[in-house]
């Protein structure tokens, strides 16, 4: 493939196929994107991170993940359309554009790429990375445990045959461990956002303490702005809250972790379905659920950036 212009955003795709893709992808908008490598998985694949920046010096930058749960196909498919998304809008629409002339936007598309590559090689429903853990037959650590806030308490498991099992230590895998380090060099994230499947909800701190952080009222209206503008593009309904209120207690996770490192508007998606379809969502529905998507992410990040 020499151009994303065949690329089909409304089918899933494999690991290389997106890799390819991203490629192409950087050489068409050579001008606004980058793409740069922040670090190997066990099985030492490459992870890579998309940078959309109109300026040349460290600006406050938002950063968006897809894919942590491999099976989740739909976050990595709303990861690459969010991506052309952003390069097709920006000097065209005014909010993004505004966006991005103040702060960088960072993607991470494919956030476990072993676990990845698994689902589509050997089961579907994979969804941990694909560490050999030691004493143990069973393989993998749940990349959203792995954090180190809150980790290791009720809300996940020190069982590695567990799917939540959070691993030897916080940031003992290296897919996370590479995020963290990069966020806390960079030191100016305003917005982090860890795309999820399914439920239909809006996340926010924390999973591990049942007691509202200081920042909740803002958090909550902002929350609720945000599924409102989602719910305008096809009617699709959220609900939103206290990750531990809303879905159920876990720890070791991103966006805990994230706001315990000064990033304030830290949001975790729950996308499309409620269960019909759950992980297997039809590909048909890859398109309205970016779309969606993106306009509650347009409001977390205007926030972010006016304020
Ligand atoms: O257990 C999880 O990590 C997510 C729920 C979640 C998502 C973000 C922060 C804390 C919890 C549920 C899911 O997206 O992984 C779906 N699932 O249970 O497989
Ligand atoms: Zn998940």
């Amino acid at each position: 493939e020499r151009s994303t212009s065949s690329f089909r955003y409304n089918s899933y795709h494999t690991l290389e196929e997106i890799y390819t893709w991203m490629d192409n992808f950087v050489v068409e908008h050579s001008n606004l994107v980058s793409k740069f490598m922040i670090g190997q998985t066990f099985e030492k694949r490459p992870i890579f991170v998309l940078k959309f920046s109109t300026g040349n010096r460290t600006r406050p930058a938002i950063w968006i993940d897809s894919g942590i749960h491999a099976r989740e196909w739909i976050t990595q498919a709303t990861g690459v359309w969010t991506a052309m998304k952003i390069a097709t809008d920006y000097g065209e629409e005014p909010v993004l554009t505004k966006i991005l002339n103040h702060m960088d936007i960072f993607l991470e598309v494919v956030t476990n790429p072993d676990g990845f590559a698994y689902t589509h090689s050997m089961n579907h429903l994979w969804r941990k990375n694909r560490a050999i853990n030691s004493n143990s037959t069973c393989k993998g650590v749940d990349p959203n445990r792995n954090w180190d806030s809150g980790f290791g308490g009720v809300g996940s498991s020190s069982n590695p045959c567990s799917e939540t099992y959070h691993g030897p230590f916080p940031h003992s895998e290296p897919e996370v461990a590479s995020v963290a380090n990069f966020i806390q060099k960079h030191k100016h994230f305003k917005v982090l956002i860890s795309i999820h499947s399914y439920s239909q909800m809006l996340l926010y701190p924390c999973g591990y303490r049942k007691e509202p952080t200081p920042d909740n009222e803002e958090l909550n209206s902002l929350a609720r702005k945000a599924v409102e503008a989602l719910s305008q593009v096809h009617g699709t309904e959220y609900i939103y809250g206290r990750t531990i209120s809303t879905i159920y207690m876990a720890n070791g996770i991103t966006i805990d972790w994230a706001y315990e490192h000064d990033i304030k508007c830290s949001f975790s998606f729950e996308l499309r379905d409620t269960g019909i379809y759950g992980f297997l969502l039809p590909a048909s529905q890859i398109i309205p659920t970016a779309e969606e998507t993106w306009q509650a992410i347009l409001t977390i990040t205007k926030h972010a950036c006016d304020n």
